[in-house]
């Protein structure tokens, strides 16, 4: 197929992510990680799913929730920041937003912040009334200036945002904030947060009505094997059976282990599926309360 005609056949499923930014790297790993791959065009724009009927839509990433919305794209990878700022403005005719959420996928976490200058003594959002606010998020900070009951001036920028005061532009902000190096940069300092963002898969509000809906099923069921066992590690160890008690409140974030009795009835060989860091110190812990042959495993697929 040549890529510049896309398929309308719905027997395949198309996916978009960020051509270039900050999550296409990432969004293309953990589609990989879920055995998608695909032969790659010359423009680089569409990627044909090989191994799958999955194919992948290299795009701004401003132009996801439209693509969705509009059944040009099945699913897209996006920050929750883009998806939220865009869901009034793709409304059905019942008034509903077009697509939703689907999964969280724990990269891209940021925030989207009001900030104020460093000299400003924050008592809060009242402090805002009749003051302009620069941002890239006018429909978020503006349906939150409502709820608060606050009348200020929305001053649309499409980047930059954190220098709009010191340009005289702005007397605030409200922006995607992550380690606060940019604010600090710019002697602002964050007083509020709007949204807790991260990258997530978004897809349509109601089910696909053909083979997209197995596809998704499919591909949703590997996200969630993948995503689960993210920091995940198989914990192997032996234990006497009276030390058990102490050990399994060692680890509080162990699936229920699987026991094997060796070496007659007291000693126990155990297996446990453990979800969070299994650092040094958790060991030493460990091996104090009794466990002996402590063995950590990268766990590599899951099924449930
Ligand atoms: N400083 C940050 N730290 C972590 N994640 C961030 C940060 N800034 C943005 N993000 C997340 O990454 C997403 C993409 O950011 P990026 O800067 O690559 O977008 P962009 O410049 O709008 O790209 P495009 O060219 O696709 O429009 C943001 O929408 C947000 O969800
Ligand atoms: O808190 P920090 O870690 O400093 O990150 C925050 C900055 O990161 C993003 O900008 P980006 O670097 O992507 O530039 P752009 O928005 O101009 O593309 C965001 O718009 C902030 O400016
Ligand atoms: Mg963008």
């Amino acid at each position: 197929m040549s890529p510049s005609a896309l398929p309308a056949a719905r027997d395949r499923l198309r996916i978009a992510i960020q051509k270039s930014g900050r999550l296409s790297e990432p969004a293309r790993a953990l589609l990989a990680s879920c055995g998608l791959s695909w032969r790659e065009s010359r423009d680089r724009l569409f990627c044909y799913g090989e191994s799958l009927p999955v194919d992948l839509l290299l795009v701004r990433d401003d132009d996801i929730p439209g693509l969705i919305a509009d059944g040009v794209c099945d699913l897209g990878i996006v920050g929750r920041n883009v998806l939220a700022e865009q869901g009034s403005q793709r409304i059905d005719d019942a008034g509903s937003v077009k697509y939703r959420e689907w999964r969280a996928l724990g990269f891209g976490a940021c925030r989207l912040d009001i900030a104020v200058p460093d000299s400003w003594e924050w008592s809060g959002s009242a402090q805002l009334r009749g003051k302009r606010i620069a941002t890239s998020y006018p429909a978020l900070l503006g349906a939150w200036l409502r709820e608060q009951d606050v009348v200020a001036d929305v001053v649309p920028l499409s980047g930059s945002v954190e220098i709009a005061p010191r340009l005289g532009q702005a007397d605030a902000i409200c922006d995607l904030v992550s380690s606060g190096a940019t604010l600090a940069a710019n002697q602002l300092k964050p007083v509020l947060t709007l949204l807790q963002s991260e990258a997530v898969l978004a897809g349509p509000a109601v089910p696909f009505v053909d083979a997209r809906e197995e596809l998704a099923a499919l591909l949703l069921r590997r996200l969630d094997g993948v995503l689960r066992l993210k920091d995940s590690k198989l914990l192997l160890f032996q234990a006497q059976r009276q030390t058990l008690p102490a050990l399994l409140k060692l680890l509080p974030d162990a699936e229920p282990p699987t026991m094997l009795q060796v070496d007659g009835a007291d000693t126990l060989a155990l297996q446990a599926l453990c979800h969070g860091a299994m650092t040094w110190q958790r060991l030493e812990d460990l091996k104090l309360a009794g466990a002996r042959g402590l063995m950590v495993l990268p766990v590599e697929r899951m099924l449930a």
